[in-house]
């Protein structure tokens, strides 16, 4: 019997358990589905984020065929590990513009807004190079810039893109830049070039020691079940991922469960346990506890497109992947506490925009004075492009021997909807995940202005002398080719949120505004799934301050 049982030792569960265990009264047990992953590499920036490789902690399961591409099947990929997300990630921090925030309180959500999510910012993290009042400087959350780009082609889109009118911000996480800007970003690495997770950061063995008496950590725990009594959530059903483990364990909550298993397996774990479209559970033979048709609905994601340039192979990351010698050299240098590619993301920059501020031609910036406060549809951005030397197309076939230069373009305020829906009633299999990608046309909007900005990015490089061929750019600007290109080579950017989104009940909500699952009392969802909806930055960051904000009101008895 335990005080609060969080389901998913991920992103946000990791920050929940070390918040609300400080309390020396509660106890805690955390049932999370991967392991730890401890490996030698696992903390090395550049190795731990290769979503390549067969030793990152994730699972791929394929969405369904996209009707509005070409019918394309994409991976949805799972990081199955103690930190989830946030330990195999591209370790980028970003909050998301103020005005995604102020949406979500125009939204009906006014103890969202920014200025109720800032001090939770705050308190999170620990900035080791930005110096404004809007930063946190004691959290465990440690996190820095890398100004000192390491391919050469980075420093040529600086110069582009600033020739293009994008403001240079120092920060991107203060509250007053403008929505237009070029920025350096933050990664969540430590003073000594090491991989933060969640796990890492709140988590950490001095904290797991020190309250070992309150705080249980329970590896490879499958949950297949919230046990509800009474219309009151009161256990766990869990079986071990390990199969030579044989049979189900069960444990019991003196008062919550919270549910952190993520915006695909949020959704699976309560459909498993009965909450969810009658309808559906009925097609599983699953007995409905509450009624509730929005769980699993309104799924979110970036909707991701690469353009890709054949640039020389030294200024890449495909130059240390085909040559060995430069491969060690890097980790030795990284271990010698050198400079090295191995202590830094695989992109440092990146450009965002809302797209009706470029203009239609040149693609420079036309109009930088949307105000970052008010909650108005332009005053986020809609567009992020992030220059990356590598190859990006998903899924990456394994070994390209020619140096690619990429921009992920990605739409950051998607239109299209996709869902999350039971394949079948075992736990061990993944869901069925529509994306729904491109299933609202005006998604193409924002992606045709992006394209074009890319392309004059891409000339202004090339005018500057730095030598780009083309490789995957559409055939012409003409809008029927912008949009066969982008149905045939959109990807999607693992930023998912939104299927138990925080609404009103009536309007296919799944929690309300102190994240508690309606019908049921005693359960809440703390992830990337209740964002009203998606951000546009970077998820992660928004997923700490949400379950930094969630381990207060549960604390205060909300
Ligand atoms: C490859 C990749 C790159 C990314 N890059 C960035 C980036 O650079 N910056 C950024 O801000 N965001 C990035 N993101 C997105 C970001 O990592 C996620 O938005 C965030 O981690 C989501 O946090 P979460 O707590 O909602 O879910 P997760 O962190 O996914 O945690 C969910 C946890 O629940 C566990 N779980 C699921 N089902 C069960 C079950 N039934 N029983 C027990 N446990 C269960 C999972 O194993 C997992 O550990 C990236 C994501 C990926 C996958």
């Amino acid at each position: 019997m335990y005080d609060y049982i969080l389901v998913g030792g991920g992103t946000a569960g990791c920050v929940l358990a070390a918040r609300l265990s400080e309390d020396p009264a509660v106890s805690v047990l955390v049932l999370e589905r991967g392991r730890v992953h401890d490996a030698w590499y696992a903390r090395i920036p550049l190795i731990s984020s290769d979503v390549t490789s067969k030793a990152t902690p994730i699972v791929r399961s394929p969405s369904i065929p996209i009707t509005g591409a070409e019918g394309q099947v994409v991976d949805i990929v799972h990081a199955e590990v103690l930190g989830g997300g946030s330990a195999v990630n591209a370790m980028l921090v970003t909050r998301g513009a103020v005005g995604d925030f102020e949406h979500w309180a125009a939204l009906g959500h006014p103890e969202w807004g920014y200025t109720s999510l800032r001090p939770y910012f705050i308190k999170s993290e620990k900035s080791l190079s930005q110096r404004s009042g809007d930063r946190g400087y004691s959290g465990p959350w440690v996190n820095q810039t890398f100004p000192d780009y390491p391919y050469k082609v980075q420093s040529s889109v600086k110069a582009a893109a600033l020739a293009l009118g994008f403001a240079d911000v120092g920060d991107l996480n203060a509250a007053n830049v403008p929505v237009d800007a070029f920025a350096t970003l933050d990664a969540a690495i430590d003073g000594k070039m090491r991989r933060m997770s969640t796990y890492h950061a709140f988590l950490p063995a001095e904290i797991t020691n020190a309250r070992r008496n309150r705080l249980s950590v329970c590896i490879k725990a499958v949950a297949t079940r919230i046990m509800v009594e009474g219309g009151v959530a009161v256990g766990v059903e869990f079986e071990s991922s390990d199969k030579s483990v044989p049979g189900a364990f069960y444990a019991r909550a003196r008062r919550e469960i919270v549910v952190c298993c993520g915006a695909i397996g949020s959704p699976q774990l309560l459909l498993l346990s009965g909450i969810g479209a009658a309808e559906h559970l009925g097609e599983h033979g699953i007995e409905t506890v509450s009624d509730l048709p929005g769980v699993g609905q309104h799924l979110q994601d970036h909707i991701g497109l690469p353009l890709m340039y054949e640039v020389p192979l030294e200024d890449t990351l495909h130059y240390i992947e085909n040559n060995m010698w430069a491969g060690a050299l890097e980790l030795g240098k990284y271990f010698l506490g050198r400079k090295s590619i191995m202590g830094v993301p695989v992109t440092l920059i990146a450009m965002f925009a809302h797209s009706s501020h470029l203009d239609e031609e040149t693609a420079a910036v036309s109009n930088t004075n949307a105000a970052p406060s008010e909650a108005t549809g332009d005053n986020r951005p809609d567009l992020e492009i992030m220059p990356i030397a590598h190859w990006c197309s998903e899924p990456p076939p394994y070994k390209i021997k020619m140096g690619v230069f990429s921009f992920l373009l990605c739409n950051v305020q998607p239109k299209s909807r996709g869902s999350v829906r039971l394949a079948s009633r075992d736990p061990h299999l993944r869901p069925t995940v529509d994306l729904g990608f491109l299933s609202n046309a005006e998604d193409f909007v924002p992606l045709r202005k992006g394209i074009r900005l890319a392309l004059r990015l891409a000339e202004a490089m090339r005018a500057d002398g730095y030598p780009m061929k083309d490789f995957q750019v559409p055939s012409s600007e003409a809008e029927s080719d912008l949009d066969a290109f982008i149905r045939t080579h959109l990807r999607n950017v693992f930023h998912y949120t939104s299927s138990c989104r925080m609404a009103r009940r009536e309007e296919g909500g799944v929690v309300d505004d102190d994240l508690r699952v309606y019908g049921v009392r005693g359960l809440r969802v703390c992830d990337a799934s209740i964002f009203p909806c998606v951000t546009s930055g970077h998820t992660m960051t928004p997923v700490i301050a949400i379950a930094e904000r969630c381990a207060d009101l549960m604390k205060k008895g909300c």
